[in-house]
């Protein structure tokens, strides 16, 4: 379904701030399957997702989607097909748009025809019928600007915006990292709800180790721009969070040091 061979992307390259972010990753992902990344500050997790995206050039690899090779098409070009869900709430969603204005963005996502803003009743039926699933009562506020939002709310409608038609691929990027513990159970959930009902193949990068584990049927680990762990089936399920965190040690020499993982563990 997604196979990515070879990719390479260093930033900045001759540079003072020369930075090696992917050096060489390879990974096959079936239709439907969930994969959790994790790894310390600066792995090479965003920038795999980003390299997905198409938001900059590789600077070698290829990466197929089904039978299509995508690594050269632009990222407008990719969207169609990419649905994504970043750490910042304020990313996904138009804030200056209204709930239903941002659905209708959403809904003409997987469509190359020019966006029209008449919104029919039809239309509303459904966009409540979809609002209603997330438990917020935000079927009630079709017409609200988004902006008057909270990060919650944003996060959930952005998964919504980012599923509605369902992309062949879904791309999380700490998605609940900047909402608070319960907030970021509920959109975990609605997340888990989501990919189930439309069966998505999902990459979900996460600092949570507990999270990398129980969500989804697959956990890599990535270190220093490489994937240094592919955790699934019985070994996965019998897989500790200590036992990830000697792994990484046994495996990359170094403890894992991720800041936002260590807010967790002192929340
Ligand atoms: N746009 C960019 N320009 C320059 N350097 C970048 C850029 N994006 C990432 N990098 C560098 O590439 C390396 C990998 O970064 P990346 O953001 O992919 O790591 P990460 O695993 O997501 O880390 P974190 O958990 O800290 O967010 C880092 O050294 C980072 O500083």
């Amino acid at each position: 379904m997604l196979s990515l061979v070879g990719i390479k992307k260093t930033f900045n390259p001759g540079s003072v701030n020369e930075r090696l972010a992917l050096s060489g990753v390879s990974l096959k992902m079936q239709a439907g399957e969930v994969v959790t990344v994790i790894g310390g500050n600066g792995a090479g997790k965003s920038t795999l997702l980003n390299s997905i995206a198409g938001v900059y050039p590789l600077d070698e690899g290829r990466i197929w989607i089904d039978q299509q090779e995508i690594q050269q098409m632009p990222e407008h070009d990719r969207a169609p097909f990419i649905g994504r869900v970043f750490q910042d709430p304020l990313r996904g969603t138009a804030a200056s748009m209204t709930i239903e204005e941002n659905l209708a963005l959403a809904l003409k996502r997987g469509l190359r025809r020019k966006l029209c803003w008449g919104i029919k009743a039809k239309d509303r039926d459904f966009y409540r019928e979809q609002l209603s699933k997330l438990g917020l009562g935000l079927e009630n506020r079709l017409t609200t600007r988004v902006g008057l939002l909270s990060g919650g709310q944003r996060q959930a409608l952005t998964l919504l915006m980012a599923t509605l038609v369902p992309p062949k691929i879904l791309l999380l990027d700490e998605h609940t990292a900047a909402l608070d513990p319960n907030t970021a159970q509920k959109v975990l959930e609605l997340t888990e709800k989501l990919v189930a009902q439309h069966n998505l193949t999902t990459l979900m990068v996460t600092h949570n180790m507990a999270d990398a584990l129980r969500l989804g049927n697959r956990t890599i680990m990535m270190h220093e721009g490489r994937i240094i762990l592919d955790l699934q089936g019985e070994k996965r399920q019998t897989t500790s969070i200590p036992d990830l965190l000697e792994m990484f040690k046994k495996a990359s020499g170094q403890s894992m040091v991720n800041d936002r993982m260590l807010m967790v563990a002192g929340e």
